[in-house]
C-alpha cells in the first residue's frame, strides 16, 4: 500500500472488511451487506483512492448510482477526499449515462443528436394515439396497461417481433400491435422513452464494434451502488462495458430489493458469483446508523422471508429508545399527532430537517400536508405531483423542445393550440399526416401548403409558426435559455392567456412559470456554453429524488420507495395497516416479501428515533379505502420488548351494520380523552400538570388515558385523564 500520508488519511475511518473492498484491484467486487453497513461510503472512497494511488485517471471512472441526487453526493465526497475537482468522471444514474451516449451516437441509430425524451405522460400520450391509430377499445385497452407491458418487454429487451413470437392471448396480441406502431411512431418522432435510453444504448454497444471498444477502452472502473435493483437491460449494459477488463464493483442489499414491479431483478445480485466466479466477496456487518433497537426491530420483519441470505448486523451505537407505536382513530388523528410531534422535536431543538415522514403511497401525503400547512409547518414533499408534470410546466417545456426537435409531433400538438388558436385536434392531425406523407419533419409541414386545411385554420398555423420561426432563428443565434423562454411566453400569447383568466390557479401557474425561469437562470449561469437541447435532457432526467432541498427548516415527507439509501435522525412511517402497507395488491397478489423488503428499508433509514403509527379507520368519507382497519402484520413481527407499547389493543372489529357507533366510540376513547373538568384533551393540545409542569398532548389512547410530554425535562408520561391533576393551558 501506498505511503502517502493522504491514502492514508482516505482509509482511515474505515472498519478492515471495508478497506479490503476499497483498496481491491483488478477484478470483480462484490459487496454484499446490509443496510447502514457503509455500501455507499465504501464505492465512494475506492473511486478517491483509484484516483489518489493514480490506478485510474477521473475520465476511466464510470460510478452509477440510483439517483441523480445520490450521484451529486458522490461526486461531491469524492472531490472532497481527492482535494480536487473530477469533472471528467461519470458519476450519474444508468439512464443518464445512457442519454449521454446517445447524444454522442445516435445518428447510428437514425436519430439526431436533438432527440426527445419522453416522460412517462408523453409515452401515454403517444400510446393513446397509437390505439386510436389501429382502432382498439381504449376502455378495454388502457393506455397505461399497455405502457406497462411495453415497459416490461423493453426492460427484458424484447423487440415488438420478439414479443409477437411469445404471444399467447388476444390481449397480448394487441399489446404487439401497439408496442409495434408506438415504437414507430417514437422513432419518426425522433424521440426516446426512459426505457429506450437503456434499450437504444444496448442496440448501440451491440452492433457497432467500434462504440464498444470505445466505452469499454474508456471506462476501465465501473462502480455499481444499489445493484439489487437492476433490471435486465442494465445488466446487459453492464456487461457490454465490463467485457474486457471485467473491473466492476457492485454493492447491494438482497433484503433491499424494492422495484421488482418495475422488473428489477433480485437474481442479478445473487448470481454475481455465478457470473463472476473469480469474484472477490466481501461482507460488511457492522451498521453506523441506527440504535440496537431500530436494526433488531429491522432485522426482525426482515427474517421472515424466507430465502434472504442471512446477515447479523450489529452496532455499537447503543441500544436507544423503543420503536414507538401508536393507534390513532384515523387518518386526521395521525396526522394531527404526527404535526404535534413535530413541533415539539422542534420546540426541543431539533432541526426539522431531521425529520422525515414516510407513507406508502404518494396519495397519504395530502390529509398530512393539509395538517401540517395548517399548522404552518415547513415541509417538502418528494414525488407527489412534481413540479415538471404540471400542465403549464409542460407546455412550457414542450416549446422548447420543438424550437429544438422540429420532428417532435407530440410537441407540436401539445402546444399548437395551447393557448388556444383555434387550431383543433383535425387540423393538427392533417399536419402530422402531411408530414408522413411528404416525409417531411413536423415543423416544415406546418409551413408547408396542406391540402384539406381550412382557412381559418391555416390564417393561425401561420401566425403560430411565424413566431415560432422568428423564437427559432433566436435559438440559431445562441440565446441563452432563460432569455428564449421568457420571450417564447410572451410572444406566443401563452402569459396573456393566463392572466387574462384572472384566477387564483392561473396566478399559481404564473408563478410556477417565474419558478421555472429560475430554473433557466440557474441553468444559464452554470452551463455558459450549454443549450436548450441539453437543459431539456438535464430536466427530463430529473427523478422525484431531485426535488429535495438542503433547507434547514423542512420536514421531508415522501413515499418508502424514494427513501432508498438514505438516512434521517427521527423517522414516522404512517399508515401502517394491511391494505395500506403491505399494499391491498400486494396481498391480493401474494406478494408479500417484496412489501416486507421495503418495510425493511423504511426501518432502517432511521438513525435514533423511530415512530410508527396506524389508524383503526381509514378514508372514512369516501377514498378507495372506507372504514375499520387492520394493523400492518410488520407491526406484529417486531417483537414487543422493541416497542413501547405494552398491550396490545385488540379491540375487537365490529360488524359492518355497528360501524357508525363503534367510530364514536374510538373517536370517545382514543381521540379525545375527558380531564376532570368535563373538557376533553386533543393532540398537540397545550397542558399544564399541578406537580409535573406544562407539557403538550401527544397521544391519546384507549382508556381515557393521555400521553404527555412534559417540557421541564422532556419525559413522555401516560396520564388517567380521569385523575391525573391535569388542566389545559
Ligand atoms: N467506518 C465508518 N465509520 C464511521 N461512519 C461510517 C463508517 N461506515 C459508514 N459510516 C456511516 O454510516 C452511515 C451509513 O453508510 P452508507 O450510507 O454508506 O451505508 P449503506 O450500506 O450504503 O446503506 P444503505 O443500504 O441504506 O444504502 C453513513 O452516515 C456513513 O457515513
Ligand atoms: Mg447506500
Amino acid at each position: 500500500m501506498p505511503a502517502d500520508a493522504a491514502i492514508d488519511a482516505l482509509l482511515e475511518g474505515l472498519n478492515p472488511p471495508q478497506r479490503d473492498a476499497v483498496v481491491h484491484g483488478e477484478g470483480p467486487l462484490l459487496i454484499l451487506a446490509g443496510a447502514g453497513s457503509g455500501k455507499t461510503r465504501v464505492l465512494t472512497h475506492r473511486i478517491a483512492y483509484l484516483l489518489r494511488t493514480g490506478q485510474a485517471k477521473p475520465s476511466e471512472i464510470l460510478a452509477i448510482t440510483f439517483t441523480n441526487k445520490a450521484a451529486s453526493e458522490m461526486r461531491e465526497r469524492v472531490e472532497l477526499l481527492v482535494g480536487r475537482a473530477t469533472r471528467a468522471m461519470w458519476v450519474m444514474t444508468f439512464h443518464a449515462a445512457c442519454a449521454r451516449m446517445l447524444r454522442a451516437d445516435a445518428h447510428r441509430l437514425g436519430y439526431t443528436r436533438q432527440f426527445t425524451i419522453y416522460d412517462s405522460a408523453d409515452q401515454r400520450r403517444l400510446i393513446k394515439k397509437c390505439l386510436d391509430d389501429l382502432d382498439v377499445d381504449v376502455k378495454r385497452f388502457t393506455p397505461r396497461a399497455m405502457q406497462s407491458q411495453i415497459s416490461d418487454a423493453k426492460n427484458k429487451l424484447r423487440s415488438p417481433e420478439d414479443y409477437r413470437q411469445l404471444v399467447g392471448s388476444f390481449f397480448e396480441q394487441t399489446v404487439a400491435d401497439v408496442y409495434d406502431l408506438y415504437e414507430r411512431e417514437l422513432h419518426r418522432s425522433n424521440a426516446m422513452d426512459f426505457d429506450d435510453l437503456l434499450v437504444r444504448s444496448v442496440n448501440l454497444l451491440e452492433m457497432f464494434q467500434e462504440v464498444r471498444d470505445r466505452y469499454s477502452a474508456a471506462f476501465r472502473w465501473i462502480m455499481v451502488d444499489e445493484y439489487q435493483d437492476t433490471n435486465h437491460v442494465q445488466y446487459r449494459w453492464l456487461q457490454l462495458l465490463t467485457g474486457d477488463h471485467r473491473n466492476l464493483a457492485v454493492v447491494g442489499d438482497d433484503a433491499q430489493s424494492i422495484y421488482g414491479f418495475r422488473g428489477a431483478d433480485i437474481k442479478n445480485i445473487l448470481n454475481f458469483e455465478d457470473d463472476y466466479p473469480d469474484a472477490h466477496v466481501v461482507k460488511l456487518e457492522q451498521n453506523y446508523r441506527s440504535t440496537q433497537t431500530i436494526l433488531d426491530a429491522a432485522n426482525a420483519v426482515i427474517s421472515n422471508n424466507r430465502g434472504q441470505m442471512t446477515k447479523h448486523l450489529w452496532t455499537d451505537v447503543g441500544e436507544g429508545d423503543p420503536v414507538r407505536v401508536r393507534e390513532m382513530a384515523d387518518e386526521h388523528a395521525e396526522s394531527r399527532f404526527v404535526t404535534a410531534e413535530v413541533n415539539r422535536l422542534v420546540d426541543e431543538g431539533v432541526s426539522r430537517a431531521e425529520i422525515a415522514i414516510f407513507y406508502r403511497t404518494n396519495a397519504q401525503s395530502r390529509v398530512l400536508e393539509d395538517m401540517l400547512v395548517r399548522a404552518g409547518v415547513g415541509y417538502q414533499i418528494i414525488g407527489g405531483t412534481k413540479f415538471y408534470e404540471r400542465a403549464e410546466i409542460k407546455d412550457a417545456v414542450n416549446y422548447l423542445t420543438f424550437l429544438v426537435n422540429p420532428q417532435d409531433g407530440t410537441a407540436f400538438t401539445r402546444i399548437a393550440n395551447s393557448p388556444r388558436r383555434g387550431l383543433g385536434q383535425t387540423s393538427m392531425s392533417r399536419v402530422l399526416a402531411h408530414a408522413a406523407s411528404m416525409g417531411m419533419t413536423v415543423w416544415d409541414a406546418a409551413i408547408d401548403d396542406i391540402p384539406g386545411l381550412a382557412t381559418a385554420a391555416r390564417k393561425s398555423l401561420e401566425r403560430f409558426m411565424s413566431t415560432m420561426t422568428r423564437l427559432k432563428e433566436r435559438v440559431e443565434g445562441g440565446a441563452p435559455v432563460a432569455q428564449l423562454l421568457q420571450e417564447l411566453l410572451e410572444e406566443t400569447g401563452y402569459k396573456e392567456a393566463l392572466e387574462a383568466e384572472r384566477t387564483i390557479e392561473a396566478q399559481g401557474r404564473l408563478e410556477n412559470l417565474e419558478e421555472l425561469v429560475r430554473v433557466t437562470q440557474e441553468y444559464d449561469a452554470n452551463n455558459p456554453e450549454g443549450n436548450i437541447g441539453e437543459f431539456l435532457q438535464q430536466i427530463a432526467l430529473l427523478a422525484d429524488a431531485d426535488t429535495i432541498r438542503d433547507d434547514e427548516g423542512l420536514v421531508t415527507l415522501m413515499t418508502l420507495h424514494n427513501a432508498k439509501g438514505l438516512e434521517f435522525p427521527i423517522v414516522f412511517i404512517i399508515g401502517m395497516e394491511d391494505g395500506t402497507f403491505p399494499h391491498s395488491r400486494s396481498i391480493e397478489e401474494g406478494n408479500i416479501d417484496e412489501e416486507r423488503r421495503l418495510a425493511y428499508v423504511g426501518l432502517t433509514r432511521a438513525m435514533r428515533d423511530l415512530t410508527l403509527t396506524y389508524a383503526r379507520r381509514r378514508g372514512a368519507f369516501g377514498g378507495s379505502m372506507g372504514g375499520p382497519t387492520i394493523r400492518s402484520r410488520f407491526l406484529d413481527e417486531i417483537p414487543r420488548d422493541l416497542t413501547d407499547q405494552r398491550q396490545r389493543l385488540s379491540a375487537g372489529f365490529p360488524a359492518p351494520g355497528r360501524v357508525a357507533s363503534w367510530a364514536g366510540a374510538a373517536q370517545a376513547s382514543a381521540e379525545v380523552a375527558g380531564d376532570t373538568d368535563g373538557s376533553v384533551f386533543r393532540i398537540g393540545e397545550d397542558v399544564v400538570h399541578s406537580k409535573l409542569g406544562e407539557g403538550v398532548v401527544t397521544g391519546l389512547e384507549p382508556g381515557g388515558i393521555v400521553v404527555v410530554r412534559f417540557a421541564g425535562d422532556g419525559s413522555e408520561r401516560k396520564l388517567m385523564a380521569d385523575y391525573a391533576p391535569l388542566k389545559r393551558r
